[in-house]
């Protein structure tokens, strides 16, 4: 595929302006076609589905888009009356969509004409009593008797207006708790965190429940999500953070397709009240990323199995000509739903399609971790405005990404100045057991880019008291992540150096490791800085190195290798070291280009070969491991190129 630069020069646009974004939503998700035909074919059907991906990479968009494709069934209003037999259990009605409004209105007028009347025959009595009153004042000629009177009437007032009898016309509206214009579309309900009376409604507690003081049952019932996605879409991310009853019950609801409504609460009023059984009738739409389906229910998980569909959203997509196409109308599509930034012209296009293809992680592709991306196209344009300038460029973006950096890489950033002035690691000369590692930070944060950061890791053996009896000592944050790796590769260690390492105590030392560093990829170093110290050959502090070791002794891929090769960049190292197979994954900015030699490895040997600096322990090192290795297991000086990425 030609360079971003080429590519946008043949776009027949001059800035996102003069794209034209799709109307419908289910048009406008970018990236996930597979899982957009069975999120189509899941609508038509009316089948559950479970969506599994990374955060922000179009789950909800997908759920959202289906409500266009539900099979146009009549939408239904929902309304609770009350029951005259038993006032705690409420009936249920549902009406055509827009009837609801219209009964209600009904009963209010009826309630309203009712209250007027009842209105005035209490007047009617006590004016009554009043000038019947005035009447015997006048003929007994005692005048106390009309303030009896006036007593009187304001008692038959009062007795009246606290009657139970007298608040029913009100108590007999019934309640609409679910409503819709004829004309509306399906519902979509997003009942993403709901606690168990929002996502299956609840019945409000009654503080004065005797006395004519309290509110009827039906009026205190609240309908849940599952009631008002009748119809519709219910949608919840994070599933496995709903609690088990929560799921067990929401599996009741989806088979029976009605749910009675009861207080939540156990210790409240509402806790008395059961609604009858009220529609819900819904599409669940259930989302997480991969770790969510250890906290499904497994019931729950099984109905969408049997009744729906489960599907893998992409997270990244290839970088060719359409995909880039779809990034740029993926700006454009950002630009008019935030409304206040200004549209992007063809270099900040450039910078934006750039940052794709760096944040997926690979080369050849593109990132669909599109919130993320989308932050950025928010800070650019905000920097626009704030520029009072009224279109977005390379330059506003490439100050966006300074801006908006993660976390984790401003950590990293601070703690390279610190390192820098206390000099933790050296990025000249040579020392014995020491290894320039390189690490990523926030690699389980659900962050789309790595922050990568050197690690110096220090390695010495000495050995030990008792034959047989030696230790892995390792201290730092990933003690047992060294403690592993040293033995995963004691195979690899007895081939290459010939020692025993059960006779040996070897001390490994991470310098300065952080919370959140991902130390996985460490393994390639620690085997080297341990090797350099059984064998006293010291390591070049020139070099970085990242890669996972296999108990063969091949180098295996690792992640983040774009983040962790900038971070040798930053840190002025001059050779870095990665696995081949992670070699094209490299995508690195134009200021990062042409910075640092990086040395693709596929063994253990090739490794050794490059940082063990020149000394006759060294020479007497190879002679002897190049005895031991078969040749076909040997493949150092085919695996050393050591081009520059350009
Ligand atoms: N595939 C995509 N196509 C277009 N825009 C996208 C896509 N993915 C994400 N976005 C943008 O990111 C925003 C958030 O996406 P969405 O809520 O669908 O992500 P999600 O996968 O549901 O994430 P999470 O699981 O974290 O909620 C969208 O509103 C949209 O602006």
């Amino acid at each position: 595929m030609e360079s971003v630069e080429e590519w946008v020069k043949k776009l027949n646009v001059s800035s996102t302006k003069d794209v034209q974004v799709p109307k419908i939503l289910f048009d406008q998700v970018i990236g996930q076609e597979e899982a957009g035909d069975v999120v189509k074919k899941a609508a038509l059907q009316k089948r559950h589905v479970l969506l599994i991906g990374d955060p922000g990479t179009g789950k909800s968009m997908l759920a959202q888009s289906m409500v266009d494709f539900l099979p146009k069934e009549d939408l239904e209003d929902i309304i609770v009356f009350p029951n005259p037999e038993d006032n705690n259990r409420p009936k249920v009605k549902t009406l055509p969509a827009g009837k609801g409004k219209e009964i209600i209105r009904q009963y209010q007028i009826k309630a309203e004409r009712e209250k007027k009347d009842r209105s005035r025959s209490i007047l009617f009595i006590i004016l009554s009593i009043v000038f019947l009153g005035v009447v015997f004042a006048f003929i007994l000629s005692d005048w106390i008797i009309v303030f009896f009177a006036i007593m009187a009437a304001a008692f038959v007032y009062m007795a009246m207006a606290i009657n139970p009898a007298m608040r029913a016309e009100r108590a007999m509206v019934p309640k609409l708790l679910v409503s819709h214009s004829p004309n509306d579309k399906p519902p979509f309900v997003d009942s993403t965190g709901a606690h168990s009376g929002a996502l299956l409604g609840d019945v409000r507690h009654d503080p004065f429940q005797s006395g004519g003081l309290e509110t009827p049952a039906h009026d205190r019932v609240e309908a849940g999500n599952i009631h008002k996605a009748h119809r519709g879409v219910l949608f919840i991310d994070e599933m496995n953070l709903l609690r088990p009853e929560s799921q067990q019950a929401l599996l009741t609801a989806m088979q029976e397709k009605k749910f009675s409504i009861s207080g939540q609460s156990e210790r409240s009023a509402g806790a008395m009240v059961q609604t009858e059984p009220i529609p819900c009738d819904f599409v669940l739409v259930a989302a997480g990323n991969l770790d969510a389906i250890q906290g499904i229910h497994p019931a729950l998980r099984s109905r969408i199995r049997g009744y729906g569909y489960e599907v893998y959203v992409n997270s990244t997509m290839d970088d060719n000509e359409e995909n880039r196409n779809k990034i740029v109308q993926f700006i454009a599509q950002e630009v008019i739903k935030d409304k206040k930034i200004p549209h992007f012209d063809l270099g900040a296009i450039t910078e934006i399609v750039k940052e794709a293809q760096k944040r997926s992680g690979r080369k050849g592709k593109l990132t669909l971790r599109l919130r993320e991306l989308g932050g950025l196209v928010r800070v650019a344009g905000d920097i626009a405005i704030s520029e009072k300038s009224d279109i977005v460029t390379a330059d506003e973006v490439m100050k966006a990404k300074n801006l908006s950096k993660p976390l984790e890489q401003q950590v990293a950033d601070r703690s390279i100045e610190i390192r820098k002035s206390y000099k933790t690691f050296i990025s000249e000369g040579s020392k014995v057991g020491m290894v320039n590692g390189l690490a990523v930070l926030g690699a389980n944060s659900g962050m789309a880019d790595f922050t990568g950061i050197v690690m110096p890791i220090v390695a010495e053996v000495t050995p030990s008291q008792h034959k047989g009896n030696g230790s892995v000592v390792a201290t730092g944050k990933l003690g047992e992540i060294a403690k592993e790796a040293v033995q995963n590769v004691s195979a690899v260690f007895k081939k290459l150096s010939d020692i025993e390492i059960s006779d040996m105590d070897i001390h490994i030392q991470f310098v300065g490791s952080y919370d959140g560093v991902e130390g996985d990829s460490a393994s390639v170093s620690i085997a080297t800085a341990v090797i350099s110290s059984i064998e006293n050959i010291p390591i070049d502090q020139s070099l970085a190195m990242t890669g996972s070791l296999s108990v063969r002794g091949a180098v295996l891929p690792v992640g983040g290798v774009t983040a962790k090769v900038e971070a040798a960049i930053e840190a002025g190292l001059k050779r870095v070291i990665v696995p081949r197979s992670n070699y094209d994954d490299i995508v690195l900015d134009s200021n990062h280009q042409n910075r640092i030699q990086i040395i693709p490895v596929d063994t253990i040997e090739d490794v050794l070969e490059n940082a063990l600096v020149e000394t006759p322990e060294r020479q007497k090192f190879f002679s002897r491991i190049k005895s031991l290795i078969t040749p076909k297991g040997f493949s150092s000086q085919q695996g050393i190129t050591g081009k520059n990425v350009a």
